[in-house]
């Protein structure tokens, strides 16, 4: 059975849809890539798994349950966890206390956090508005851990990062999926990083799956995906 399945989802925001009738499925600790040009509804997708938008037709089902009218915070207590875009870290409060606000029992704590991410570590009494883009993306990820998550949702992870940042990142989201099997879902610009990262993939345009296969073989293919993503 796939952790999350979602069937002819159809979504949006107010009146308008954006999502039309789409269809996926991700099993247990795999990895998606979701790619496609700016606009084509790439973080919609992710709303929508989250309960953050209007659904306006299909299902979304976690491990067989239909999840479709549970709000965003049921999800993140079912095992969905959301690294948004604006990575949204809380300015006034700590490190830690940007952690501890999101702190759910199981296997990841800040301890754990922090061995993920020693920078976190050394940060942890710094505010939240004085740490870089790199360090605010490590705590977005690290809080979203802490809910403990099964399936991690990441928007955009290396928008904006120094290359160096974007390497340490990947290793990181790399041994999350070895070390510990999570599932994610990866929204990238940087189709090629996203597609090294994950098992299988998806190119989206007006809302709608374009191209799908395996990662491997986009890379190998890769100018099928460039004709769905070049600018
Ligand atoms: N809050 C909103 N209200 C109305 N329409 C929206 C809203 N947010 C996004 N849209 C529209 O939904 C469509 C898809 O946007 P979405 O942000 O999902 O694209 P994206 O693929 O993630 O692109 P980007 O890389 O720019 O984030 C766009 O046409 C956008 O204008």
């Amino acid at each position: 059975m796939a952790l999350l399945e979602i069937e002819t989802l159809t979504s949006g925001y107010g009146e308008a849809i954006v999502l039309e009738e789409m269809s996926l499925a991700i099993a247990e600790s795999e990895g998606l890539a979701v790619l496609g040009r700016n606009g084509v509804g790439k973080t919609t997708l992710m709303l929508a798994i989250m309960g953050h938008i209007r659904q306006f037709g299909g299902t979304v089902r976690w491990s067989g349950r239909d999840i479709s009218r549970l709000p965003a915070n049921a999800r993140v207590h079912l095992g969905i966890g959301w690294v948004p875009q604006e990575r949204d870290i809380f300015k006034s409060l700590t490190v830690e206390e940007n952690l501890m606000v999101a702190e759910r029992v199981g296997r990841f704590d800040a301890a754990a956090i922090y061995d993920l991410f020693p920078r976190l570590r050394e940060r942890r009494r710094n505010m939240g508005d004085k740490l870089s883009g790199g360090e605010q993306q490590m705590l977005a990820i690290g809080r979203a851990l802490m809910t403990n998550p099964k399936l991690l949702l990441l928007d955009e992870p290396f928008e904006g990062l120094a290359p160096i940042i974007v390497e340490e990142l990947e290793d990181t989201i790399r041994r999350l999926r070895r070390d510990y099997g999570f599932a994610t879902v990866i929204v990238e610009q940087h189709a090629e990083d996203a597609l090294r990262l994950s098992d299988r993939a998806i190119v989206l345009d007006r809302g709608r799956i374009v191209l799908e296969g395996l990662a491997q073989d986009l890379l190998d293919d890769f100018d099928s995906v460039q004709r769905w993503i070049a600018v």
